[in-house]
């Protein structure tokens, strides 16, 4: 029987978040891949301004691919010698709406300059607040700071370059790499194996619940594959980490990744404090300021080579002077012959640095395109582990995983996949994740879900656990009755009494609009998400404890504007449900936006989505939405109903002139 359907009539899976797909063999994966990543490119470039598609630059504007119109406020000199410079608006405090996200590329121009000019500079967003932008730049632009400026993003071809050559090396065989074992698992040719005997283990950290214990137990057992699969807020990253710990313990050598760099850092920072031998590979300005110590730059700084190459760098220096000096031709041809000997000396010691570093170190932890460096070609791993990796392209994980015999990936696949640009190509299968792939092939025999969640008060957990975690999961104690009014400053209140509350905008006239860019936003709706911010602030509630999340990037730069610069709402978050993935915050507010006589729900209706929004809220979940146009589809339906007969029900007309 073919596995995918002998997983299934064993009862092993139906985890999947799509419908079940057949097994896909390595040649199959490599040929339908490679057109896919060529085409997401494409759609990428297409969106950048440096693209002849945007050559238009009012085109890049409205896109959110261009930020025109802004003037450098400070510049300072930090992570190890990169110049950081913020920049705000000219015309007003927030920035206009935009795509630019932190860690990506962009180029400085002057406001005015021709869309195919070089520019100032080119740099790596460092922070991005409501009012200004960070970049930082490998060296200080020289001029033209003082005058009007743009930044453009620039589509990142590095990693698509990356990609490809991982889909090269899968498709000449890797029958001698250090996956060669893996490989034949992964695509359904061998069936995974387990240790015989149960491997027992004392835990690093005392307090892992049941379902923490089994995972540990069951992925060091795993001679190939292992899926941690976790829900929301179920302490994915702290079994992660005690996983690490264990396996380093055992002696193993260990390549750690995420698809994003804050997953990464988060590891980072809690294996630190165990004196974990690690270093972490990624440019400066993509790591948190905490983990800096860490950083591969930090450690080569620190090491023997490293000074040699120092030594070097001044011995060539004062050569250079001389030759600037001499006339004598023999002299300057001598002197010539020993900069270029000493230049390949400084060159060889900087790379054994980073050697040294490498190898000395039990655990490697880097993003899933940073596995890809050249500095970690002659390293092979004997553990690859993957968080967040139902967020992550395939193809995007086959970078670290060549360099591995074993791999275990953690995530969940029933909140949010990795966000594709082509839609031709998301319609063809580039978005299925690796993660759900393993999982439909071989279901339980390699998988285990945490069962405890240490987020939410249990009324906002029981939905999403019914829907969909087959109800197997619970609420620790510590959080399974806590309530907003219990955080220090807040006072009981109606506002801060409710776990659940639905505001409800039917009949209230506020119907639904488009922006210029097609997409979705609903003042009405986002005046009562604010008011309701507003009431919890009066209520002793910090702003920074309240977050306000809607499915649409309109609604972001409404609600934004709305809120103004009230100083009392200054520190609420205000983002998109995609942006907020991985995040809580002790109070959520949902503004769905859809209001309409058609029903019509557009991406409300993918479960995943209202996932992911619902269990960001720790104590407070209040749910702002047309209850007449969510309900025609049948999943909102049920969550309308649910907060109707668990939570509290308000008429929006109540929040009205507030
Ligand atoms: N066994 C435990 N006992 C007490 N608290 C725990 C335990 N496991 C996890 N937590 C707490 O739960 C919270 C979430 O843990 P962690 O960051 O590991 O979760 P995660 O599953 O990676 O998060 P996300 O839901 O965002 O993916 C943290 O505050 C963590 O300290």
């Amino acid at each position: 029987m073919e596995r995918g359907k002998k997983a299934a009539a064993m009862g092993k899976k139906g985890f999947s978040s799509s419908p079940a797909m057949p097994p896909m063999s390595l040649d199959q994966f490599v040929s339908t891949m490679a057109p896919l990543i060529d085409m997401e490119k494409e759609a990428e470039i297409s969106a950048s301004v440096s693209s002849g598609a945007t050559r238009n630059l009012e085109t890049a504007q409205k896109r959110g691919s261009a930020i025109f119109n802004l003037k450098c406020v400070d510049a300072q000199t930090g992570l190890m010698g990169k110049s950081l410079l913020e920049f705000q608006s000219t015309k007003g405090d927030v920035l206009p709406a935009h795509k630019f996200g932190i860690h990506d590329v962009v180029i400085l121009k002057p406001n005015k300059a021709d869309s195919g000019s070089a520019g100032l500079g080119q740099g790596v967003v460092y922070r991005l607040k409501d009012t200004s932008i960070t970049v930082a730049f490998d060296d200080m632009p020289e001029d033209g700071l003082n005058s009007s400026l743009r930044l453009e993003k620039v589509a990142n071809e590095i990693t698509y370059r990356r990609m490809k050559d991982a889909l090269i090396q899968l498709s000449k065989g890797v029958h001698k790499g250090p996956a060669s074992d893996l490989v034949p698992v992964l695509f359904g040719e061998r069936q995974p194996t387990v240790a015989k005997k149960d491997v027992t283990f004392t835990a690093f950290n005392s307090n892992l619940d049941h379902s923490q214990k089994d995972a540990v137990s069951r992925a060091l057992s795993s001679k190939n594959v292992f899926l941690l699969h976790g829900p929301p807020g179920t302490g994915k990253t702290t079994t992660v980490v005690e996983i690490i710990l264990q396996e380093v313990k055992r002696g193993s050598k260990i390549l750690a990744c995420a698809a994003s760099n804050i997953a990464v850092d988060n590891i980072v920072e809690r294996l630190v404090p165990h004196r974990v031998k690690l270093v972490r590979l990624g440019h400066p300005a993509r790591l948190l300021p905490q983990v800096l110590d860490s950083a591969l730059d930090a450690q080569v700084l620190r090491g023997d080579n490293s000074s040699l190459a120092n030594d070097i760098r001044k011995e060539m220096k004062a050569l250079n002077g001389k030759l600037l000096k001499t006339k004598d031709k023999n002299t300057r041809r001598e002197i010539q012959k020993e900069l270029r000997t000493l230049t390949k000396e400084e060159r060889k010691r900087q790379q054994l640095a980073v050697m040294d570093v490498i190898k000395t170190a039990d655990v490697v932890l880097t993003t899933l395109t940073g596995a890809a460096t050249r500095k970690l070609d002659s390293t092979s791993f004997d553990l690859v582990i993957i968080d967040e990796a139902a967020q992550a392209l395939e193809i995007a994980c086959w970078m670290p995983l060549l360099k591995g015999s074993r791999c275990i990936l953690a995530g969940d696949h029933l909140q949010l996949p990795p966000t594709i640009q082509s839609v031709e190509a998301e319609k063809k299968g580039l978005g299925r994740t690796l993660f759900e792939r393993l999982a439909d092939l071989y279901g339980d025999e390699v998988t285990s879900m945490l069962t405890v969640q240490y987020r939410m008060h249990e009324l906002i957990m029981n939905w999403s656990s019914k829907e969909l975690y087959d109800s197997k999961i619970e609420a620790h104690p510590s959080v399974a009755a806590h309530a907003l009014y219990d955080l220090e400053g807040a006072n009981k209140s109606t506002s801060t009494e409710a776990t659940l509350l639905l505001v409800d905008i039917a009949g209230c006239d506020m119907e639904e609009k488009k922006d210029e860019e097609d997409s979705t936003l609903n003042e009405g709706e986002a005046k009562v998400a604010i008011a309701h911010a507003k009431r919890l602030v009066s209520s002793g509630v910090q702003a920074s404890d309240i977050g306000i999340i809607t499915p649409y990037a309109a609604q972001v730069v409404l609600l934004k504007i709305l809120r103004g610069n009230e100083d009392k709402l200054k520190e609420v978050e205000i983002s998109t449900v995609d942006g907020f993935q991985g995040r809580e915050k002790e109070a959520i507010i949902i503004s769905m936006v859809r209001s309409n006589s058609k029903s019509e729900v557009g991406f409300l209706s993918d479960r995943r989505r209202m996932n992911v929004a619902v269990t960001r809220a720790r104590r407070q979940c209040c749910l702002v939405c047309d209850t007449e146009t969510v309900s025609s589809d049948g999943f909102l339906k049920r969550l309308v109903e649910y907060f109707e007969e668990h939570g509290e029900y308000l008429s929006a007309s109540e929040y009205v002139d507030e």
